[in-house]
């Protein structure tokens, strides 16, 4: 077995195991040992008769042994053999610490679950990077962008509006783990993270943020618009900037990280729509109300890790968790009318109300029960409760959606109805300015309410707030 640029004979390769390498993974700082210079990427030397291939930073261990079947080698070929396997590894190595910088891979929710110390076992499995969250970033931005959308939606723009929310998250999430680093080593939920463990330096990882945030904020402002890019940008700096110090000032840090989390579906919307309407509230407000009954779980059941990496979160100074357990049960309660108001702003059908509302009552229930027992059992349910409700709610959002097109359809539907009404509005102007209106402002009634007159024609029409 050696270590970073150690010398190494060519003519000591064998066929099968000399090239078995492993990034230094699970290792602590302190584990480190044979750095050799600062820089964070690989080098590889070749001098005569010897093949040195050295990787700067401490990140490298190779293993495997000589063998009996070595085979002589020239030590060009041997270099190049080596060359070849160590950009392999290195691209490896590095792609898995990219990932887990951005926050962007789902984990092996196993592992986790036995490497961390209970109660936070439960919820460091799944959170432990946020990696749940970081997935649906992508998917609430892109659930965002195909609402904004009108009849036809535009797939290119969907890609790219994903992949430069992709990246600018990437970025915001590289920048609050370098800001954390220390505070990071401290906790057994974030202590094997790629910057605490020293898998890589810290310059190469604000190389990264710089250049993927770079990257995705000059994406959306290319291929979708300056809005949706300056939301992206902005989210940014919220997070890495104000949220990430923040959260060792003041509990008030959820809520702040809330609005971050609320902000991607934001995105989505004005990269499709180019602009902010009342109806592109709806997700953004799910995500805000739903963010803080699951960080308030987490912060639960990882109280004692939190305090251990000096974050000040709601949860510790709340040593019954009552008032925890009190604002996250607000907070389910406040998701009860979402269903409603996408069917009322004519977003989707009368049965996303219904599912909307069930699921909102489920976790609700989840949270009253957190509210009156307070164990790590309940906290666990209604994380658990946190993690299905979003993807249940954008799946029904999206199965359920009503398009530009289907409440046009609708509208003149109900216009043709409307004139043949003797006591209705009887100028087809005025009632193309209303129709207009209604769509204009996203105050569209919901099909089901317009064709609810289609039987009884002779009767008047319902009258709504937008009429
Ligand atoms: C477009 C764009 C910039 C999107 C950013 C979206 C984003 C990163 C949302 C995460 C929200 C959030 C509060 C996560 C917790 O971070 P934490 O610091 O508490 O997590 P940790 O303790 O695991 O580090």
């Amino acid at each position: 077995m050696w270590r970073n640029s150690v010398g190494f004979s060519s003519k000591l390769l064998t066929s099968k195991s000399s090239y078995s390498r492993l990034p230094l993974l699970n290792h602590g700082v302190a584990s480190r040992s044979t750095s050799t210079s600062a820089g964070s990427g690989p080098e590889s030397t070749e001098a005569a008769g010897t093949v040195k291939v050295g990787f700067s930073s401490t990140e490298w261990v190779r293993t495997g042994s000589p063998g009996s079947s070595a085979v002589d080698l020239s030590s060009f070929a041997a270099a190049s053999v080596l060359k070849g396997r160590d950009i392999v590894d290195m691209a490896k190595h590095y792609g898995r610490c990219y990932a887990e910088l951005s926050k962007a891979r789902l984990r092996m929710l196993a592992n986790k679950l036995h490497n961390i110390v209970p109660p936070c076992t439960f919820a460091a499995s799944f959170s432990s990077n946020y990696t749940v969250i970081s997935m649906l970033v992508v998917a609430t931005s892109g659930t965002g962008y195909i609402l904004g959308s009108g009849s036809a939606i535009d797939y290119m723009g969907l890609c790219c509006t994903c992949a430069g929310t992709m990246m600018v998250a990437a970025s915001a999430s590289t920048l609050n783990q370098v800001f954390e680093v220390k505070n990071d080593a401290k906790m057994n939920r974030t202590k094997k993270r790629p910057l605490p463990s020293g898998r890589i330096s810290i310059p190469h990882a604000v190389t990264w943020a710089a250049s993927t945030g770079m990257l995705g904020t000059a994406l959306l402002a290319s291929k979708a618009n300056m809005l949706a890019a300056g939301f992206g940008a902005s989210n940014l700096v919220l997070y890495a900037f104000v949220y990430t110090p923040l959260k060792q000032i003041h509990p008030i840090n959820t809520w702040v990280g809330a609005i971050v989390g609320a902000i991607p579906p934001l995105l989505g919307w004005a990269a499709a729509s180019g602009q902010v309407s009342l109806n592109g509230m709806l997700l953004p407000a799910a995500l805000y109300f739903w963010q803080i009954p699951h960080f308030m779980a987490l912060a639960y059941l990882c109280r004692k890790d939190y305090a251990d990496g000096g974050f000040r979160m709601y949860s510790l100074a709340d040593a019954s968790g009552q008032r925890t357990a009190s604002v996250a049960l607000r907070n389910c309660l406040y998701l009860l009318p979402l269903g409603y108001l996408a069917y009322d702003w004519g977003l989707t059908s009368g049965w996303f109300c219904l599912e909307s509302t069930l699921l909102a009552l489920a976790i609700s229930g989840t949270a009253i029960s957190f509210y009156m027992n307070r164990t790590t059992k309940d906290a666990r349910r209604m994380f658990h409760a946190s993690l299905l409700y979003l993807p249940v709610f954008m799946s029904g959002l999206l199965v359920h959606r009503v398009t530009e097109s289907e409440q046009q359809m609708t509208v003149e539907h109900t216009g043709k109805i409307i004139e043949m009404s003797p006591l209705l509005e009887t100028t087809e102007e005025a009632q193309e300015e209303k129709r207009k209106q209604s769509i204009g402002n996203g105050q569209c009634r919901p099909p089901v309410a317009y064709a609810s007159v289609a039987p009884f024609p002779f009767l008047p029409a319902p009258s709504y707030s937008t009429f």
